[in-house]
């Protein structure tokens, strides 16, 4: 094995399990980095795959690469995610069972990368007949289609995923990919309405506008230019250089073709897009009773148009709420205050049930109607760890996730390893590790947990706020070592936390949360 490997593939360890300092951090980084300033961006650790976010073409990924790896034994050749997507797809089709591939790490780090990478050496190495040939360009091509409409620019990634995605690729019992199931998990409704500064709203809005056809525009009412739009111009980057929307719309328009949607599906799904950004500019004033009317009815027109609702109808429900006791209903105006918030209440359930219809429609035209049984390899690509200046109900969700499959990490390797080492009688020196359970726990233990607090300030009677809860997490969690707020920290730590903040010690760093 040695021999077949040329200098550059040695340097430093290739796999981890190599190295003499094993439980020092440094020798491990300076392994990767070693390896990285070769342009050797893949280290292994055993069966598991560590890689470093090249940002530059490697020219590591073309079909002859695929080919080396096809078929040949884990180890065999240098560490590649190739070699991962190779491994599964043998030991399926040899074991006739399902197999999982988990990619994580932080938002940026190029876990939607690598999970195309593995789509597209399933594509290109797998045996196909010319009939399943559909069903594999509909894998490959619904990916840009949720990535318009569920990834958008952060200050980490000018292509973040702000959804999680667990995609199933079915195989038949020959081994060839026969059909796809995707499941999406928690689409980041919030930036429909608000971006931070530098940031973008999801790609979807600005592909439109820069490159739907003229006649498309006009019938949706819309102007080119996203400045225009209050929902898409409030992170003051909406033109951004490195992303090149008019040429991401031809590859998403392409892609809808392919994956059956029909003109009168598109004529909706484009219709229901432009109402939230018409929704976007709808303007409140207060009347003399400080009541939120709408002065210029332009908008609302427009939404009612493109939804199929009465614009008088839309009016009352972006301007009143109705309260139902019983058999009766009242109809209450709202202050423009109030009104802001129904507004952009209804942009993100609009938003997001459309996300959720596209992402079934998806499925539909990736089912494969034949009951023979398959097999699966799943894939999952959720959402890193973040952090960013100002971090609210999202990245706690978010952040939380990331425990969990670090979580799932240390059961299946760390432990499951160690136990069946004690169980077989090997003789080892047991590896410390940090085990983030202890976090969990503060986030989803019942009653206790973080997420708990939170759902009981929702629902108690009394007036509940985003201090009372922020009060409430420091009476039960206060003293937990992973939890932090400014009252808590003591005059040293005081500065770093805002009054509405509490500040969790995360496995992979310290995030502040907003409670607000
Ligand atoms: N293997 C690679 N080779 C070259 N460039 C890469 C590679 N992986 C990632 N990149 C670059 O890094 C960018 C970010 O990667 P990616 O979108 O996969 O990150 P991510 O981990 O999925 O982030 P998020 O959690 O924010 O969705 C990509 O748009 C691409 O430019």
């Amino acid at each position: 094995m040695e021999g077949a490997l040329t200098a550059r593939d040695k340097v430093g360890v290739q796999d981890f399990v190599l190295l003499d300092a094993y439980t020092s951090e440094s020798a491990f980084v300076d392994n990767l980095r070693k390896r990285f300033s070769e342009n050797l961006i893949y280290t292994y650790i055993g069966t598991l795959l560590v890689s470093v976010n090249p940002y530059q073409e490697l020219g590591i990924y073309t079909v002859s690469q695929m080919e080396l790896y096809q078929g040949v034994n884990f180890f065999e050749l240098p560490p590649h995610v190739y070699a991962i997507a190779d491994n599964a797809y043998r030991m399926m089709c040899s074991e006739l069972n399902n197999h999982f591939i988990l990619i994580s790490g932080e938002s940026g780090a190029g876990k939607t990368e690598a999970s195309k990478k593995i789509l597209q050496y399933f594509a290109v190495t797998c045996p196909m007949t010319q009939s399943l040939q559909i069903a594999r360009d509909r894998l490959l091509l619904s990916n840009p289609v949720l990535e318009a409409f569920g990834n958008a620019r952060t200050l980490r990634n000018d292509n973040s995923s702000r959804f999680g995605k667990y995609m199933d690729i079915q195989f038949d019992f020959q081994g060839i990919p026969v059909g796809g199931h995707i499941i999406s998990y928690l689409i980041e409704k919030s930036r429909v309405v608000y971006q931070n500064q530098g940031e973008r709203n999801f790609h979807i809005f600005y592909q439109l506008l820069a490159g739907g056809e003229e006649e498309r525009l006009a019938y949706l009412g819309l102007e080119r230019d996203p400045q225009l739009y209050k929902y898409l111009s409030q992170g003051h980057c909406a033109k951004e250089l490195s992303i090149n929307d008019k040429n991401d719309w031809k590859t998403v328009s392409n892609a809808f073709s392919v994956i059956d949607f029909t003109k009168a599906d598109l004529e909706n799904l484009f219709g229901i897009i432009a109402s939230v950004l018409h929704l976007g500019n709808i303007g409140f004033e207060e009347d003399d009773r400080g009541c939120a009317t709408v002065p210029d009815t332009h908008e609302i027109k427009w939404i009612a148009k493109l939804l199929g609702v009465h614009p008088s109808i839309l009016l009352e429900a972006l301007t009143h709420r109705k309260i139902e006791a019983k058999t009766e209903k009242v109809i209450c105006p709202l202050t423009p205050e109030l009104s802001v918030y129904a507004r952009d209440a209804m942009a993100k359930a609009v938003y997001g049930r459309t996300f959720t219809w596209l992402v079934n429609k998806i499925n539909s035209s990736l089912v494969n109607k034949d009951f023979t049984r398959k097999t699966v390899i799943g894939l999952l690509d959720i959402y890193g760890f973040e952090v960013f200046d100002k971090n609210g109900f999202e990245q706690f969700c978010i952040n939380y996730c990331n425990e969990k499959l670090q979580q799932l990490l240390i059961e299946r390797t760390l432990k499951a390893e160690q136990t069946e080492y004690e169980m077989e009688g090997i003789e080892w020196e047991p590896i410390q590790y940090f085990n983030n359970k202890i976090i969990c726990d503060l986030v989803e233990e019942r009653h206790k947990g973080i997420i708990s607090i939170l759902d009981e300030e929702c629902i108690r009677p009394g007036p509940a706020t985003d201090l009372s809860f922020l009060e409430k997490l420091e009476e039960k969690v206060g003293r937990h070592a992973h939890f932090q707020t400014r009252k808590l920290a003591g005059p040293k730590g005081q500065k770093r936390i805002g009054w509405m903040e509490f500040r969790l010690l995360h496995y992979a760093g310290e995030v502040t949360y907003c409670t607000k």
